[in-house]
């Protein structure tokens, strides 16, 4: 599990860190583990760092100072130091005194100092960020060509949101300090590789505002039959999707949720022939009506938002078994109010929206992402999963787990399905709903990187490739 914390909070953090350590000390200890890792890229890039030269935009606050004392460090190894001065009158003045009394030199050409970098360091913004870049320092950074490592975090991306306004840092590589920031999970795509630097402040930060899971813990976590478990005893997954209109979506999501555990499969629809001719382990009926018992259900894809796929989410709802409300229903629920009530609030449920389903029953998204799917989740009582390229699911609790994108694979039509299939069938194996939308997002994104091999893919795909993914997950786990 890695812990992310806002900006208020490592704030707070290094403030109490301070009153024991002088703030000096923390800043030396963060840019000397930020120098380790230029000297290891400038060797990795150049063969070598004797010579080399590395760029440093230096901003008006601490972040530029953290890059002036990198710089110091560097000097003493070697290599050449020219910082570029945004704001020469606000440099971060003793780390300026330090690079200059280590040889570094103050760039007096701008455009020159960058070009003929062989690795530039940002250290515009950091903590304190506001907005897009500033015009001076956009255009500066426009014109890098070399690789460029981020200190804390890319400049332009907001530290507690990840939105890209405008002009902003794209980085090879980010190195961090003390913890990882909500920038680094939600706008994973603008921080490369992330390096995190310990500098003493873990006890004082207290419990994580947001949570990545592992894949070790995916994998930990996932269901596997025991020795005295059969068919029935590992949870039976319901499936009330799928239309004649719309049958692939019941087909994709019976598909992920057989694939998922291996229990047993129930589905209910009018796309039950093409069902169980895809999928002859399933168990299909015509209606929900006639299905037998189960301890899940996943309502909503390709279900139709009409008067018949109303009366299916009122009985599925009215199941008392936790519930994965996805597409059409959560469109349903939206419409109608008075549609909530036929669920019994002590029943787990996981709403599955993407930002046009979401806005429908909660407000626009807006910037922060987080904070939506939190507000949204407290108001439901439900478990809200706001898929993206970056997926975040909160709890009614405040508890959040997000999960950063390494690609975009899964940006095609029917994988949504998919994901409310093995949804189903890990709330139907008894995990926490938290922990069942979260590890099922974890190996969505690990079949989407299988299925994909860097060139297109599709959710038929997805689902095929899914036992895959469970077992990367379990390798992960130290299962063999
Ligand atoms: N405290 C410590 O010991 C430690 C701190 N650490 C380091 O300190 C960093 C936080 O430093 P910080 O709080 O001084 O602010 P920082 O992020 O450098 O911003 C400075 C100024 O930039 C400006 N600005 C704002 N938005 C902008 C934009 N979009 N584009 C351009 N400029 C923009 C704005 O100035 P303005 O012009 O608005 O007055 C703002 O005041 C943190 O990320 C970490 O690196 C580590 O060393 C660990 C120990
Ligand atoms: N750009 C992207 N990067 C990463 N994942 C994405 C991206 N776009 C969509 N996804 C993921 O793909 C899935 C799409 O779901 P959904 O919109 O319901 O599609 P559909 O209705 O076609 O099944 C979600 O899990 C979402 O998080
Ligand atoms: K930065």
């Amino acid at each position: 599990m890695s812990g992310v914390w806002g900006a208020d909070r490592v704030r707070a953090a290094e403030d109490e860190v301070f009153k024991r350590v002088p703030e000096g000390a923390l800043m030396r200890r963060a840019a000397f583990g930020l120098a380790n890792h230029a000297m290891t890229m400038l060797a990795e890039l150049t063969g070598g760092v004797a010579g080399r030269r590395v760029t440093l935009l230096v901003g008006a606050g601490n972040n530029g100072g953290d890059a002036l004392w990198a710089g110091h460090f560097l000097r003493r190894r070697g290599v050449a130091v020219e910082a570029v001065l945004l704001s020469p009158d606000r440099a971060h003045p003793a780390g300026l005194a330090a690079l200059r009394r280590s040889g570094g030199r103050i760039a007096a050409d701008h455009l020159a100092a960058v070009r003929s970098a062989d690795l530039v360091l940002d250290g515009i913004v950091g903590l304190s960020a506001r907005g897009p870049l500033r015009p001076a320092a956009a255009g500066l950074v426009e014109q890098v060509e070399a690789p460029i490592l981020a200190v804390d975090l890319p400049s332009g991306v907001d530290p507690d949101t990840g939105v890209v306004a405008g002009p902003a840092v794209h980085a090879d590589a980010t190195v961090t300090f003390g913890c990882l920031k909500p920038v680094h999970v939600l706008a994973a795509g603008h921080c490369g590789e992330i390096h995190l630097v310990d500098i003493g402040i873990r006890a004082e930060l207290g419990e994580p505002e947001l949570v990545v899971l592992s894949d070790a813990e995916v994998g930990a976590r996932w269901p596997v039959p025991g020795p005295t478990d059969d068919k029935y005893t590992q949870g039976v997954t319901g499936i009330a999707a799928g239309s004649a209109v719309y049958p692939g979506a019941a087909v994709l999501a019976v598909g992920a949720a057989i694939r998922a555990t291996s229990g047993m499969v129930r589905y209910a629809g009018e796309a039950a022939d093409p069902v169980r001719d895809r999928w002859p382990e399933v168990v299909a009926t015509g209606s929900v009506t006639d299905t037998g018992r189960v301890q899940s259900w996943v309502v909503g894809p390709g279900l139709g938002t009409g008067k018949a796929g109303a009366e299916v989410l009122r009985r599925v709802l009215a199941a008392g078994v936790p519930v994965c409300a996805d597409a059409d229903a959560i469109t349903l629920l939206a419409a109608e109010e008075s549609r909530w009530d036929d669920r019994d609030p002590d029943t787990p449920m996981v709403l599955t929206p993407h930002d046009r389903e979401f806005a429908r029953f909660a407000g626009a998204v807006g910037a922060d992402r987080v904070a939506a799917a939190r507000r949204a989740a407290a108001r439901t009582g439900a478990v809200v999963l706001l898929k993206g390229h970056a997926t975040v699911v909160a709890a009614p609790d405040g508890r959040v787990l997000v999960n950063p994108a390494r690609s975009a694979w899964l940006a095609t039509a029917g994988s949504g399905d998919v994901l409310a299939g093995l949804i189903g069938a890990l709330l139907a194996s008894g995990l926490d709903p938290l922990l069942a939308a979260g590890c099922a997002v974890r190996a969505h994104e690990v079949a989407g990187q299988l299925a994909a091999r860097d060139a297109p893919t599709s959710a038929s795909v997805l689902v095929e490739v899914l036992p895959e993914a469970i077992r990367t997950l379990r390798l992960a786990a130290g299962f063999r």
